[in-house]
């Protein structure tokens, strides 16, 4: 299978003031320093979007947006559209996150949809599935995230830059991660999943895993087959911890 090359993206969620901004400053000059030996990005609040773009000009780092809108324009009160998301300075998207499919009610249409706008407006959407706790535990973690690929990606995406991002519900924000033969496992079923939609188009998008990825584990995550980088909370927050992610790729 042709290899691309790994992204490391760091999702501040509803996280970070003006003053995070330094975190940024400080990875950028870190990796302005010594290279990554894999893209790195990082998705802030919408608000910071714009000026995290003037302190990550000229740098490795790369930005992302946590979620757009499927319409391009119109009265959609509290909404960005894909476009604004871009015009703001972000290359990439985080779409169907778990976070906003339980929260608001996004179904994997929805999140279709999105992807449809982010592609429309230039950016790279970073798609995200997962099974819950009650699902695994019930056996359902690959009928969930095939089912999730299915309905999630168009057939648009064939030949489009995005990634993949398998984050399994309950290991989100807990400390808890699957077993390395769990996170292959799957990835082998999203990957099979995205070559029955996509034909062709679905072999070299990455598959990023996320949920309680952290310095200590993310070396042996990062070398699990068909493991093409990480999605990171928490540990996306503080420059010197998302840097000892960076560093294991
Ligand atoms: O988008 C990121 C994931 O939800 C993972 O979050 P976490 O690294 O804090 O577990």
């Amino acid at each position: 299978m042709k290899q691309s090359v790994k992204l490391v993206a760091g999702n501040w969620k509803m996280n970070g003031l003006g003053a995070s901004l330094g975190e940024a400053e400080a990875l950028a000059k870190a990796l302005q320093e010594q290279a990554a030996a894999c893209r790195v990005a990082l998705c802030p609040p919408a608000t910071l979007i714009d000026r995290m773009a003037r302190v990550l000009a000229d740098t490795p780092v790369e930005l992302g947006g946590q979620d757009c809108h499927a319409e391009a324009s119109g009265a959609f009160t509290g909404s960005v559209s894909a476009a604004m998301v871009a015009d703001a300075g972000a290359d990439l998207v985080i779409l169907g996150h778990s976070e906003r499919r339980a929260g608001f009610g996004e179904t994997d249409a929805d999140v279709a949809a999105k992807v449809e706008a982010a592609l429309a407006a230039g950016l790279e959407p970073i798609i995200c599935i997962g099974e819950t706790l009650a699902e695994r535990e019930a056996g359902q973690a690959i009928a969930v995230v095939s089912r999730q690929v299915a309905g999630s990606l168009p057939p648009s995406l064939s030949g489009k830059a995005f990634a993949v991002a398998y984050e399994p519900v309950w290991a989100i924000g807990t400390g808890l991660t699957p077993t390395l033969e769990q996170i292959e496992e799957v990835h082998a079923a999203v990957r099979a999943a995205m070559v029955a939609k996509l034909g062709e188009g679905g072999r070299v998008a990455p598959i990023l895993y996320g949920g309680s990825v952290k310095p200590s584990n993310a070396a042996e995550i990062l070398a699990v087959a068909d493991v093409g980088g990480a999605l990171v909370g928490g540990a996306s927050l503080k420059a010197e911890d998302f840097l000892g992610i960076i560093r294991a790729v």
